[in-house]
């Protein structure tokens, strides 16, 4: 079985070179508050969209995260590449603003049977030619801590596009799938997250997982939901370990630094 190695380098301010192809990070910002970290996020990626209300959060809340700047500066910094949707959320002002400095806008108010993530994630899929998508990872600022349907919303966007790389980010954790295709190898930035962490059998239960690297490993272990699933779980070290049958959601605290 083929080995998937995961590292939440983006949460460092420089990302170390260790010798393998680097990844290209895209990020989507969301219509939820923006975590503080986001600068770093937006300075690590190389395409940056706001998902429909995300543009207002974007225009809000970056001027809070340099409450000592000009707003006005902050948002000229901060311009996305893209901003997609139905459009049924963003402000009028907002949507002026950053058309004006030159932001794409790819309004699909047609469809109203996928959500704005949704449609953010088929942009960086198929319209975005330039980018190298050899080693592509997504990055979603404000995923959790709102509305469950939008939260189980985001969440299903991670099985739409599976075998993309697509990380789910609030303030407080992040988020991401580990397919059931490969074994895996998570690499702990232990400066910017952890010891709190869980493997959660969402979408169908897991017969057999086993893992290392936890301070309650898991072996040759049943999951699901009605029986035993991984919350509340500790890190040991630097490296955590993951085989299972079925497909898993990874998830793991950000340290407030
Ligand atoms: N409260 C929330 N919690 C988590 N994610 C959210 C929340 N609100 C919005 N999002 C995410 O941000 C994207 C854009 O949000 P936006 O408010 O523009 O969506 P919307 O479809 O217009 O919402 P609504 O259901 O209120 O009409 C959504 O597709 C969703 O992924
Ligand atoms: C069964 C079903 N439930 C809800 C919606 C509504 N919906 C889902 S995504 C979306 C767009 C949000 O920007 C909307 C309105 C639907 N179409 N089908």
């Amino acid at each position: 079985m083929e080995l998937m190695r995961h590292s939440s380098s983006f949460l460092l301010p420089t990302i170390p070179t260790d010798g393998r192809s680097s990844t290209t990070y895209a990020l989507v910002i969301l219509n939820q508050n923006l975590p503080r970290f986001t600068p770093l996020l937006w300075k690590h990626a190389q395409v940056r969209l706001c998902a429909d209300g995300g543009a207002n959060r974007l225009y809000d809340e970056m001027p809070e995260l340099f409450c000592s700047e000009d707003a006005l500066d902050v948002r000229r910094r901060y311009k996305p590449d893209v901003i997609k949707g139905d459009m049924d959320s963003i402000r009028s002002e907002v949507l002026d603003f950053y058309t004006t400095l030159g932001t794409k806008v790819v309004d699909e108010s047609h469809d109203q049977d996928t959500t704005d993530l949704h449609k953010c994630m088929s942009y960086i899929c198929d319209f975005t030619p330039d980018l190298d998508k050899s080693n592509l990872c997504i990055l979603v600022a404000g995923a959790l801590g709102g509305r469950f349907d939008h939260e189980s919303g985001n969440l299903n966007v991670l099985y739409n596009f599976s075998t993309t790389r697509i990380i789910l980010i609030s303030d407080d954790c992040l988020i991401h799938l580990l397919p059931k295709t490969h074994s895996h190898e998570i690499y702990i930035q232990s400066s910017a997250e952890g010891p709190h962490c869980g493997l959660i059998p969402i979408g169908m239960p897991s017969k057999r997982t086993t893992t290392t690297g936890l301070k309650w490993d898991l072996n040759d272990t049943e999951m699901k939901f009605g029986g035993l699933i991984s919350t509340s779980n500790i890190v040991k070290g630097e490296k955590v370990t993951v085989q299972s049958d079925s497909d898993l959601l990874w998830t793991i605290s950000i340290k407030k630094l």
